[in-house]
């Protein structure tokens, strides 16, 4: 992906991707897991000092990041006319005028993310453009509701018509090591989903240290989680690099060892077109080109969008737009 030619002109939805279908939990695996503090940290840290992509070529990993998006409202004040917009952008993310001068036929987001009370709205606006609904669930972001209940909701985003569905674990399970009952509970949320893909939510903030990360990255994709995604965008921390520096080594570990595809998704606190460029440098440089496709990589992000289109606009015209004129919902 150098530049923008005849393969990336038009990055429009793809099917669904490959499923995990998860093994049994591996306890010596998991507790067999060591981190190394000090190389994570010093690999993390080079990432953004690199100046690696720049004009045509930046553009084109720029629209790139934009087909792996989930754009997401999750907000306590969400309405059907604010999700109505933001599918609006969904569809268009990038304005013609732009597409057109950088050589892109079509260009669209990854899904779109919303709660469950907003599947429905999505659903109506997204009608035809091919991009999935992804609804939050099992008590977001806490997760500290009764389990039938946590259950029942995903079931009912699903027959919503959400085609992913990011459920959150319970962080009390990795904080106490009990790794069964976080594999016994992330394969009935796994069952729950049916055909929906599940991408299950770490919220790697309060795990404690990246030894917990790897540990809980392991037991999920064991358990059959699609994706693994970093946070739920409302905890103190989120998506760092070196977090999603030893969730991205998990899950070439999990596929070399078991033959299956995990997906990674990076959530909350994204919100510069650079920290979309750094992620993608590093998915490149850890797992390959393969996982640079929706089906296998997201961005999680309620604001990134609008920054990549200011961006996007400098690469065109030369000149830095002021940043409301790029306002997602
Ligand atoms: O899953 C997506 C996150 O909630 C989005 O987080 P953000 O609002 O910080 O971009």
């Amino acid at each position: 992906m150098k530049t923008l030619g005849q393969d990336h002109a038009s990055l429009a939805p793809k099917p669904i991707g490959p499923r995990n279908e998860g093994c049994a939990l591996d306890l010596g695996w998991v507790r067999s897991v060591r981190i190394n503090n000090a190389a994570v940290a010093r690999r993390a840290a080079t990432l953004p000092t690199r100046r690696s992509v720049k004009g045509a070529h930046q553009a084109a990993w720029l629209c790139k990041a934009v087909a792996c998006m989930d754009l997401t409202t999750l907000s306590g004040d969400d309405t059907a006319a604010r999700v109505r917009r933001l599918c609006a952008k969904a569809r268009q993310p990038v304005r013609a005028d732009l597409l057109q001068a950088i050589g892109m036929e079509r260009l669209q987001v990854g899904a779109v993310c919303v709660y469950h009370e907003m599947i429905g709205p999505a659903l109506e606006a997204l009608e035809g453009s091919g991009i999935p609904v992804a609804a939050v669930s099992t008590g977001f972001p806490a997760g500290l509701s009764p389990l039938h209940l946590r259950l029942a909701e995903i079931e009912q985003s699903v027959a919503a018509g959400a085609q992913e569905i990011d459920i959150v674990i319970s962080r009390r399970h990795v904080l106490e090591g009990d790794w069964g009952a976080l594999h016994d509970e992330l394969r009935r949320f796994r069952e729950a989903c049916g055909p929906a893909h599940m991408k299950g939510i770490l919220a790697t903030g309060e795990l404690g240290d990246l030894g917990q990360v790897a540990r809980a990255s392991l037991v999920a994709m064991m358990a059959g989680a699609d994706f693994i995604k970093t946070s739920t965008g409302k905890e103190p921390v989120n998506a760092t690099l070196p977090v999603g520096l030893v969730m991205l080594r998990c899950i070439r570990d999990y596929h070399e060892r078991t033959g299956q595809w995990v997906g990674m998704k990076p959530a909350g606190g994204i919100s510069k077109a650079k920290d979309a460029l750094n992620w993608l440098v590093m998915v490149k440089e850890e797992l390959g080109d393969r996982w640079l496709e929706p089906d296998l990589f997201r961005f999680g992000a309620s604001s990134l969008l609008g920054d990549i289109e200011r961006q996007l606009e400098h690469h065109v015209t030369g000149a830095y737009s002021a940043g409301w004129r790029h306002g997602l919902a």
